[in-house]
């Protein structure tokens, strides 16, 4: 594939597309473009630059459609697994810029390269994220592909924490790719075409489709209809990044110096009893309220709770999920804290006609251990379980470590780790 623009593939795109990847072009962008958080059909047609010191889809502000896969890697050739890895970095990066795969006319005589169904569509601000998974460098005790003594020693299985009900066939995965963009078909045209790509070297174990509906500006809503992100850090802020959430040379594994690690949780939600219940046991359970998103203690979105007033738990209840995500004992709270970016999911009725909906927890930082895990040992702890649980069932996810960026053309994913 060519790096120069193809002239046809130019002109098809949407001009102002067009002028966002030449004006990324002219200067030599270095670190990945950072829309404002406003998402409107006005910027569906904004690219943002695959390349940079990490990758995009992380502290990118988050699209309304989120597409992520897991992929077993079939092969055992460590060759055809770095080949692959090659073919997805030019790949994302021609996807992301809103190109085709493939310059036109193609052999008639040949399956097409690009399945083509996002052809005239704006890329919807499309980010591709690559992860992979602690079985690429040990599967059954075997070193499929002579990797195993690179692993990072953080980089484990997921357990199977109190109340999982994880099914095997939505959980765990050698690599992980979450593909966002404004517009679902264009996530959906990413996945299906790196899938194609990957064939008799990877297949896709499991796929989930998110959304979170458009919405100017703004804290978006879970499917309990509360505010979700509200105590989300700032995108902005590169200190909390810099502690939080990228992963430091001095780490553990170098190799994965500019990643992070990435844990996705399939929390399917108990929709109809949820429903049923009141008002005020609704807030109580998430311990904020419902419509401002405001402490129960306070009058604004974004006032602090104050818990050490309220031990006891008279006016947020300890169970409540956010006392217990954050129980805000100052520096410990601190260095758990982790970047949120999840995304609804709205599938068919099960089995017996119940809606099959729920939140794909998607979350970042440097340390799983330290962070995500450790709130999630308060959230599921049998003496004193977040009153949430009772309303969710988490029947897949997984913890992957998200590869650093690709700095230059010609350079690819996860080139550190192979050489
Ligand atoms: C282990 C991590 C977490 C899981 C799993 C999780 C699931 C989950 N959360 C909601 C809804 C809300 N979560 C909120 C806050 C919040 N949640 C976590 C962690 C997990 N949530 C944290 C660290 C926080 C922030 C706590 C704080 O610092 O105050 C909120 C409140 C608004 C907000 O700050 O985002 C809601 C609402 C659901 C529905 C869910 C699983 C289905
Ligand atoms: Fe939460």
């Amino acid at each position: 594939m060519s790096d120069k623009m193809n002239r046809r593939a130019f002109l098809g795109m949407t001009a102002a597309g067009a002028a966002g990847v030449v004006l990324g072009e002219l200067m030599g962008k270095a670190n990945n473009f950072l829309p404002t958080e406003k998402a409107s059909a006005s910027t569906l047609n904004e690219t943002l630059d695959f390349y940079g010191a990490h990758q995009t889809g992380v502290v990118t502000p988050a699209q309304n459609s989120a597409n992520v896969a897991a992929f077993d890697v079939t092969t055992n050739d460590v060759k055809e697994l770095r080949e692959l890895m090659k073919k997805w970095t030019e790949m994302a990066a021609t996807l992301m810029a809103g190109k085709p795969l493939a310059v036109e006319p193609q052999d008639g005589a040949f399956p097409p390269t690009d399945t083509g169904e996002q052809i005239g569509l704006d890329t919807g601000k499309l980010t591709i994220t690559f992860a992979i998974g602690a079985s690429l460098f040990e599967k059954d005790g075997v070193d499929r592909f002579g990797l195993r003594s690179r692993k990072p020693a953080g980089l484990t299985e997921m357990p199977i924490f109190h109340k999982d009900s994880l099914e095997d066939q939505l959980t765990h995965g050698d690599i992980v790719v979450q593909a966002c963009s404004d517009d679902p078909l264009v996530c959906f045209h990413a996945i299906r075409n790196l899938s194609k790509a990957a064939r008799g070297v990877a297949h896709l174990r499991w796929q989930q489709t998110g959304q979170l509906g458009v919405k100017a500006e703004g804290t978006k809503r879970n499917l309990f209809g509360f505010k979700d992100g509200t105590a989300n850090p700032a995108l902005q802020d590169e200190t909390f990044m810099k502690n939080n959430v990228w992963i430091d040379a001095g780490d553990g594994a170098s190799w994965l110096a500019g990643g992070t690690y990435m844990v996705v949780r399939r929390i399917h939600m108990r929709i109809e009893t949820w429903d049923q219940q009141s008002y005020s046991s609704q807030e109580n359970i998430i311990g904020r309220q419902k419509v401002s998103g405001a402490p129960m203690d306070g009058k604004a979105e974004f006032d602090t709770p104050q818990f050490a007033a309220d031990a006891a738990g008279k006016v947020t209840p300890l169970d409540s999920h956010i006392r217990l995500s954050n129980p805000r004992t100052g520096e410990n709270s601190e260095r758990e804290r982790i970047l949120r970016r999840g995304y609804n999911f709205m599938e068919n009725l099960d089995s017996v006609g119940r809606i099959n909906a729920g939140l794909l927890f998607v979350c970042f930082n440097r340390n799983i251990q330290t962070q995500f895990e450790s709130i999630q040992k308060r959230l599921t702890n049998p003496n004193l379980p977040d009153k949430m649980l009772s309303y969710t069932d988490t029947t897949g996810g997984g913890y992957f470590a998200v590869l650093p960026g690709v700095t230059s053309k010609g350079s690819y994913l996860g080139q550190a780790l192979f050489e």
